[in-house]
């Protein structure tokens, strides 16, 4: 059954939720226009309508579900009239699955340079040619539609770490107010808009932020602010104050995280989706993500290793090459290194997620979490 069956123009619905152990982990449905898909997931990132160095086949062979892209970068180049003009993101990306796309907020704070936050948006400068730019929650939401993206983003601001209380407190307000005015400019049926809770690292922000945005009445909940610099202690402490605000039946997206410690730290919370950059990022400087930590496989150590990244991997990489011939192609700038070492981590991650639905539903997710802490280091 959809939750939401009886909600206008939400399709991003979330089926009633398998609730585990004493833990907020659940494993549930998600609904969108492009197919349902299994939550917890982890969301690959393709920041530029591609995910670097693989193709959308190898991303529907790894198991793949939804990805990521952003509306800032798009917006500036090739612009999302064009990608309208072209049939939308998935026609222009050739990808079929679901497309969850950020409403370019956290860039125009983390990439943009010198820029200028009001009430009405926010000003910037094209962190390609300089140019002047401005986006608010009317143009971001606009953007978005032209997109077409099964899921998008509030405009919100990402408070920086460590922030005042009261700019804290004055931003999480304003993000409030255009989460409003995202919700006014969405028209397009058949797309769900996710708000984003902020509140920087304080508790009573948090829960200010969700019990406003809960009011509001979205179809799902981003959590911003956070893996912005600040002590994991001090993320799970926000994710244990703001999560039981939400509502059960609706999706919950930690955005910007991350390593395999905090993916299942955040699931015991109750959050069901993921994304960043980091395992593909990492990649491309030649670290593998396994359970035991990160292997750099461009280290000397593996110049005669023969065997696998990892032996219990299913990846095209793990099945096929072994650790030398990796990292000879790295360490001789050759493309299909990046490309293996991308692959070897999207589908670490993306099996891992599934790993813990598979536990949440056998009802043994806590131990599942123990022991892969257990073996797992940082
Ligand atoms: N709208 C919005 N987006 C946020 C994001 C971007 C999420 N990925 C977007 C994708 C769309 C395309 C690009 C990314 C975040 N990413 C992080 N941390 C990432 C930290 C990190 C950085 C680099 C490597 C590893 C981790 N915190 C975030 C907070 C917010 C937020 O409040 N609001
Ligand atoms: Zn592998």
């Amino acid at each position: 059954t959809c939750a939401f069956a009886g909600q206008k123009k939400v399709l991003a619905a979330y089926e009633e939720a398998v609730k585990c152990g004493y833990s907020g982990a659940r494993a549930g449905r998600l609904h969108t226009p492009h197919g349902v898909f299994d939550t917890p997931m982890f969301m690959p990132v393709g920041t530029q309508a591609t995910v670097k160095a693989v193709s959308p086949r190898e991303l529907k062979e790894m198991g793949a579900q939804i990805i990521l892209s952003n509306t800032y970068h798009l917006y500036l180049r090739p612009g999302t009239e064009l990608v309208a003009e072209a049939g939308g993101l998935h026609r222009f990306m050739d990808w079929d699955g679901g497309i969850l796309t950020d409403s370019g907020g956290f860039q125009v704070f983390s990439l943009g340079p010198l820029r200028k936050i009001t009430e009405e948006g926010a000003a910037f400068r094209s962190h390609i040619d300089g140019s002047t730019q401005f986006l608010s929650p009317e143009i971001a939401i606009k953007a978005q539609m032209n997109l077409g993206a099964d899921i998008i983003m509030a405009f919100d601001e990402c408070i920086p770490y460590p922030a005042e209380y009261q700019y804290a407190k004055l931003s999480t307000e304003r993000t409030t107010r255009w989460a409003e005015r995202s919700q006014k400019a969405h028209t397009r049926s058949g797309q769900a808009l996710f708000a984003i809770v902020q509140g920087g690292m304080y508790q009573d922000l948090r829960r200010v932020s969700a019990n406003d945005l809960v009011s509001l009445d979205f179809p799902g909940y981003g959590i911003g602010g956070l893996s912005v610099g600040e002590p994991k202690p001090v993320m799970y402490e926000m994710l244990e104050q703001t999560v039981p605000l939400l509502p059960e039946n609706k999706p919950r997206y930690l955005m910007g995280v991350g390593t395999p410690d905090c993916l299942v730290e955040a699931v015991r919370y109750g959050i069901d989706m993921f994304d960043c950059v980091f395992p593909t990022r990492v990649a491309r400087n030649g670290t593998a993500m396994t359970k035991s930590g990160r292997l750099v496989v461009k280290n000397a150590a593996y110049a005669k290793d023969f065997l696998p990244i990892d032996e219990n991997c299913g990846c095209y990489a793990c099945q096929n090459f072994s650790r030398a011939y990796i990292r000879h192609l790295l360490k001789a700038d050759e493309i299909f290194g990046l490309r293996l070492t991308t692959i070897h981590n999207l589908y670490f991650l993306l099996d891992f997620t599934k790993k813990m639905r598979q536990a949440i539903l056998e009802d043994r997710f806590l131990s599942f979490r123990e022991e892969f802490l257990a073996q797992y280091c940082k």
